[in-house]
């Protein structure tokens, strides 16, 4: 599932007309047309519909949606807000024709005949928004709002609802609502990040009427942005060959514990194995050794180490490293970690205890560390974690969170699982991906250990480091959420475990309802 931000959505606008001679009005021709499509197939009964319109182009596309109900004899009314002769020229034309055509316009909300609205269609404000939205704009969303509470009216969003921020999600206050957002050519990316998630309601994705993805190949500041769904996994995924044995299925190492740390690297290891990897060894400090085995489960092999060069020994014949799971944070098993990391070039997944190691990666000493290896390391650092690696503040992060990744990953040259609400995975080219699964109910400690298991598994078993993080990012909250339709709350990161090869199975083979 593309994702556009306002950047791409409002370069479209420019070259359609200017490169490719499409008219701007013929894309709000296909909007409108689009919108009131979905509301006709929505509301057949005889109440009416109200379209709140502001003065540029995303009010314009309510007037034209307004219009093509009118023809459909759906009634509509429509309330103006903004002064109409400094709207947009596209806004003007299309206030013209419904004037024109009579349907009923409003400047006051105290004139509005509320008992009969069904539905509110908010198109007072789109990608065009700059700033925080303005008191007057507020204050008429509000009285709606209030207006739709106490007459049970549904709420619907153009593009995005008002009060938005299409790029990062953070919302003004007193932004509109909405139960539906109907929007055009691909999702923005405001709506698919929190608290944007939360206005727009269900997102419902309608065509521009313009190849945008050939539009988009000029332009510079192009980065992709994808809906990491159940779709794209299912392209992914691919069934197991009948005759591959263990050898062929992958042997990963996970590389981790200390005293009182055990369980770490123990439900990674479990997560390995419950994911396919063919052989799953867990490695801890030698004086964790016995704790380790008396708990883990018999399909996962233990060994132990003291140094560099034991850890060296132990990779060898393995195919995938994960490495830092309940490790701690003692200057010695840093400096391990930092040795280990400038000798060994294979494939490598880094978690937890590892970035304490790494430090502030944009400032320390160890920027650089990871970006030659052939294989880009994958690492999958939580909010705080994140914090630390790039020396800035988790509000600064979350302000800025698609971006913050994207420029980590690129500078790193690393694939990026940045577990966060929701996560996302940022591949060295700059590709992000927004995870589109999850619940409530992963946020307990052991989660992020699992889905490291998860992770290393797929890379075991030959899927490239960018798969192998989809994939598990995916799997690991699709997982979950299945989970979650029994239980909201109190599934533990090993019930997720267990399950996962379920849950493949049966996207391999729906048949099998397993
Ligand atoms: N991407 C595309 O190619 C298409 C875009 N279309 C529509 O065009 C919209 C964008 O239109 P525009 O660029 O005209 O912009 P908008 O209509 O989103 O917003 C512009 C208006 O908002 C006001 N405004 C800006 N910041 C404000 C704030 N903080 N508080 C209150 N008012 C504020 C401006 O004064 C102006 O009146 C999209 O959201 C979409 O609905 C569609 O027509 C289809 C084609
Ligand atoms: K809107």
């Amino acid at each position: 599932m593309r994702i556009l931000t306002k950047e791409e959505s409002q370069y479209i606008d420019r070259m359609a007309p200017e490169k490719y001679g499409i008219p701007l009005g013929y894309l709000m021709e296909n909007a409108g047309s689009d919108v009131a499509q979905v509301l006709a197939n929505h509301y057949k009964g005889a109440k009416s519909i109200l379209f709140l319109s502001g003065n540029g182009n995303n009010g314009a596309d309510g007037l034209v949606a307004a219009r093509h109900l009118m023809e459909l004899e759906i009634p509509v009314c429509i309330y103006l807000f903004g002064e109409s002769q400094k709207g947009s020229q596209l806004f003007k034309e299309q206030l013209h024709m419904v004037k024109q055509l009579g349907i009923a316009i409003y400047t006051s909300l105290d004139d509005i005949p509320w008992h009969t609205i069904w539905a509110v269609v908010e198109g007072l404000i789109g990608t065009g928004m700059k700033g925080e939205l303005r008191f007057q704009m507020k204050e008429v969303i509000e009285i709606v709002q209030s207006q739709c509470e106490l007459y049970s009216i549904s709420k619907w969003s153009i593009d995005i609802p008002a009060g938005v921020n299409a790029n990062t999600g953070e919302v003004s206050h007193s932004s509109f609502k909405a139960d539906y957002t109907i929007t055009f050519g691909a999702t923005k990316q405001g709506v698919c990040l929190y608290p944007g998630k939360e206005y727009a309601g269900h997102v419902i994705v309608k065509p521009l009427g313009i190849p945008f993805e050939k539009v988009l190949q000029n332009y510079q500041a192009y980065h992709n942005t994808w809906g990491l769904d159940i779709r794209l996994i299912e392209t992914l995924l691919r069934p197991r060959s009948a005759i591959a044995h263990k050898g062929r299925n992958g042997h990963t190492l996970v590389i981790g514990g200390s005293n009182g740390m055990i369980g770490a690297p123990l439900m990674a290891g479990e997560a390995s194995v419950h994911s396919g990897a063919g052989k799953t060894t867990v490695a801890v400090p030698d004086d964790c050794l016995r704790t380790l085995q008396n708990k883990v489960m018999p399909e996962v092999m233990t060994a132990s180490f003291r140094s560099v060069s034991d850890i060296m020994d132990l990779v060898k014949d393995k195919s995938v490293l994960a490495l830092g799971p309940g490790l701690g944070r003692r200057e010695e098993t840093a400096q391990i970690v930092l040795e280990f990391l400038a000798t060994y070039d294979g494939p490598i997944v880094l978690d937890a205890d590892a970035f304490y190691a790494l430090g502030d990666m944009a400032n320390g000493e160890t920027n650089g560390v990871l970006q030659s290896r052939s294989h880009p390391a994958i690492m999958t650092p939580h909010l705080g974690e994140f914090s630390r690696l790039t020396g800035r503040s988790i509000l600064d992060i979350q302000k800025n969170y698609v971006q913050s990744a994207r420029d980590f990953a690129i500078a790193q040259h690393v694939v990026l699982v940045l577990k966060g609400i929701p996560s996302l995975v940022a591949l060295p080219n700059g590709t992000i991906y927004i995870n589109m699964a999850g619940n409530s109910g992963m946020g307990t400690g052991g989660m992020g250990d699992v889905l490291t298991g998860m992770i290393s598994a797929f890379v075991a078993q030959g899927y490239e480091v960018n798969e192998a993080a989809l994939i598990g990012t995916f799997l690991h909250s699709y997982t979950a959420d299945r989970l979650g339709t029994k239980k909201l709350w109190g599934y533990t990161p090993s019930d997720v475990s267990v399950r996962i090869g379920s849950v493949i199975s049966e996207l391999l083979s729906p048949s099998l309802n397993v």
